[in-house]
C-alpha cells in the first residue's frame, strides 16, 4: 500500500509542489494521475521512491517510512519499485537481453560486477521478463535498431525482472504514436492484472487514461481535486481538474487521445 499523509513538497525555489496530499493506494491498483502541466503530477510520483524528498507530512510504502530511509536502505526500497521514464533511459548500443540483465547488477558479487558475467537464473529471469512484454524474439537485437513503442517494452521488461510490488511510469507514451501507445498501454495493463503489480502512471493523454487505469487522481496546484474511478469521471469532473485559464491545454490533451 502506498499511502500520502499531509504530504507538502516545497522544491528551494519555494514552489510548493505538493499541497497537503492524502491518498492511499491499494497493492495492485491501476491509477492514472492526469493534470495541467506544473499540477504536480511528476512530483507526486517520484516522492514515492525517493528521487524527490517531500517536505513535511509522513509517505508509507508497505509499511515503510519512505522519509526515514538512509543510505543503503533507500536502494533495497527501491529494487521493489520499477520506475519507466518516457525516454526509456536504454543504453542503446548494446543488446535487449543486456539491457534487462543490468537490472541485477546490484545483486551481483564483485567478481560477476568486473567481468559482466551472468549467472544463468539471471538470463532465464530476464528472458522470461521480455516474454511477458511480448519481445523474447529481439532479445539478441540491438536496442538502437528497435522501435520507440518496442523500446519502451524493453524498460517495462528491465522493471519486471526487477520483481517490484510497484511500477510507477512517468509519461510512458508521450512519445509513442497513438497505436504504440495503445499497445505499450495493454502490456501495462496485463502486467498489472496478471501479476498484481501496482501501476501509478503519469499521463496526458486523458482519454488513454480513462481507457486502461481503474481510478483517476486528478491534480491541481499541488491539490487532489478528484479521486475516484475512471468509469465515473465526467466532462465536468475534466472541467474541474484541467480548470483555470487553460482550457486549451484540456483541448489539448484530449487532442492528443484520439487515437485509432
Ligand atoms: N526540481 C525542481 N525545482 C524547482 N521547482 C520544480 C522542480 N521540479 C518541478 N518544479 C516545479 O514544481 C511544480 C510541479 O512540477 P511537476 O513537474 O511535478 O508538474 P507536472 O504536473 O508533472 O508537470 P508536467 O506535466 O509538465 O511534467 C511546477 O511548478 C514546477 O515548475
Amino acid at each position: 500500500m502506498i499511502e500520502f499523509i499531509n504530504v507538502d513538497k516545497v522544491y528551494k525555489n519555494n514552489v510548493k509542489a505538493l499541497d497537503n496530499i492524502n491518498i492511499s493506494i491499494n497493492q495492485g491498483e491501476f491509477v492514472a494521475i492526469i493534470g495541467l502541466s506544473g499540477a504536480g503530477k511528476s512530483t507526486l510520483l517520484r516522492c514515492i521512491n525517493r528521487m524527490h524528498e517531500i517536505t513535511s507530512g509522513q509517505l508509507m510504502v508497505n509499511d515503510t517510512n519512505v522519509s526515514k530511509l538512509k543510505g543503503k536502505e533507500v536502494r533495497t526500497f527501491r529494487r521493489k519499485i520499477g520506475m519507466i521514464f518516457q525516454s526509456f533511459n536504454l543504453v542503446t548500443r548494446t543488446t535487449v537481453l543486456n539491457n534487462v540483465l543490468v537490472s541485477f547488477v546490484p545483486d551481483l558479487s564483485l567478481f560477476r560486477k568486473w567481468t559482466g558475467i551472468f549467472a544463468y537464473e539471471h538470463k532465464v529471469k530476464a528472458l522470461s521478463a521480455l516474454d511477458k512484454v511480448g519481445i523474447l524474439d529481439k532479445a539478441f537485437v540491438r536496442v538502437d535498431q528497435l522501435s520507440g513503442g518496442q523500446q519502451q517494452r524493453v524498460a517495462l521488461a528491465r522493471t519486471l525482472a526487477q520483481n517490484p510490488d510497484i511500477i510507477l511510469a512517468d509519461e510512458p507514451i508521450a512519445s509513442l504514436d497513438p497505436i504504440t501507445s495503445k499497445q505499450v498501454m495493454e502490456d501495462f495493463k496485463i502486467i498489472n492484472r496478471d501479476m498484481n503489480i501496482t501501476v501509478l502512471m503519469n499521463i496526458h493523454h486523458v482519454e488513454v487514461a480513462l481507457e486502461y487505469a481503474d481510478r483517476i487522481i486528478g491534480v491541481r496546484e499541488g491539490k487532489v481535486v478528484y479521486d475516484g474511478k475512471a468509469s465515473e469521471v465526467t466532462e465536468a469532473v475534466l472541467n474541474h481538474i484541467y480548470q483555470g485559464n487553460q482550457e486549451q491545454e484540456l483541448e489539448k490533451a484530449k487532442g492528443d487521445a484520439v487515437y485509432a
